[in-house]
């Protein structure tokens, strides 16, 4: 079994754990769940700022530990300040050492989107993304089915959120293609091999159609390297460990945009 099939089985049993004990109604309830959410859109294509989707990320299952020494506010509003366009938080325990309450604190530090980084393969998933702060959500291509990923996207568009698609390869870009999808993730990170490429995203940019936003994801070290995807038509670029080895994320990312202007 590789990774991929790991994570989603774990995810599978976790979310059946929640569902024990939280209902649709205790979600509907928090505070946060009514909010006018950010449009993932607006932000990403506003010239004032980078593109970059800066992310939280303390451990993952390529790297093992990458920092788990910082603090999601002072990180997430220090990448705000660098002039992050969006925020991705890991909301997974179990392979990236995430958890939900980041993400609760990254929403009320920041008033630009955030990402729920995660699994998701249940509305249930999508529902608690919105009471937790979220103004986007990530889904997987390669965990979901075309069926899967139009019931979780047009659940996602009729509670306000954006949706990210992530997808490896043109058969997978190919199958699950759909209207309730805002932005396409490339991601250049083989999530079964852990192999990185961002060759990845050239490749599969021309594929992508104009309506929808391209994200290039993961693997990105250089500002060089945006400015060519920017050419190839990515608007928005993913980065989590290259600021997230650093002892100062934040910091980290304000070096890096220097090399974008
Ligand atoms: O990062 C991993 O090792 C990983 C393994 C299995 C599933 C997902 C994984 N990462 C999720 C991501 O997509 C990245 O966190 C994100 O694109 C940022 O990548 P990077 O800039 O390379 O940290």
């Amino acid at each position: 079994m590789n990774i991929l099939d790991k994570i989603v089985l774990n995810k599978k049993a976790e979310v059946q754990a929640v569902k024990q004990h939280t209902t649709i109604k205790d979600l509907e309830a928090s505070a946060l769940f009514n909010r006018q959410t950010y449009s993932f859109r607006e932000f990403l294509l506003d010239p004032a700022r980078t593109g970059i989707i800066a992310e939280f990320k303390r451990r993952s299952p390529s790297k093992g530990i990458i920092n788990d020494k910082v603090g999601v506010e002072a990180v997430t509003t220090a990448y705000a300040e660098a002039g992050a366009s969006a925020l991705s938080v890991l909301t997974d325990t179990d392979f990236f050492m995430g958890t939900k309450a980041d993400l609760v604190k990254a929403r009320q530090a920041n008033t630009i989107p955030v990402l729920r980084k995660d699994f998701m393969i249940d509305e249930f998933q999508v529902i608690e993304a919105k009471s937790l702060g979220a103004d986007v959500i990530l889904l997987i291509a390669a965990i979901l089915t075309p069926q899967e990923i139009d019931k979780l996207a047009s659940l996602a568009k009729s509670l306000g959120l954006n949706v990210l698609l992530e997808v490896h390869n043109l058969e997978e870009l190919e199958r699950s293609i759909n209207p309730n999808l805002d932005a396409i993730g490339v991601n250049n990170r083989n999530l079964a091999d852990f192999t990185v490429s961002v060759e990845t995203s050239f490749d599969l940019a021309e594929h992508i159609p104009d309506e929808f936003l391209k994200i290039s994801e993961s693997a990105i070290s250089n500002t060089k390297v945006i400015r060519e995807l920017k050419q190839a038509g990515f608007s928005g670029f993913l980065i989590g460990e290259t600021f997230m080895k650093q002892a100062d994320p934040g910091l980290a990312m304000s070096e890096f945009v220097k090399g974008l202007k």
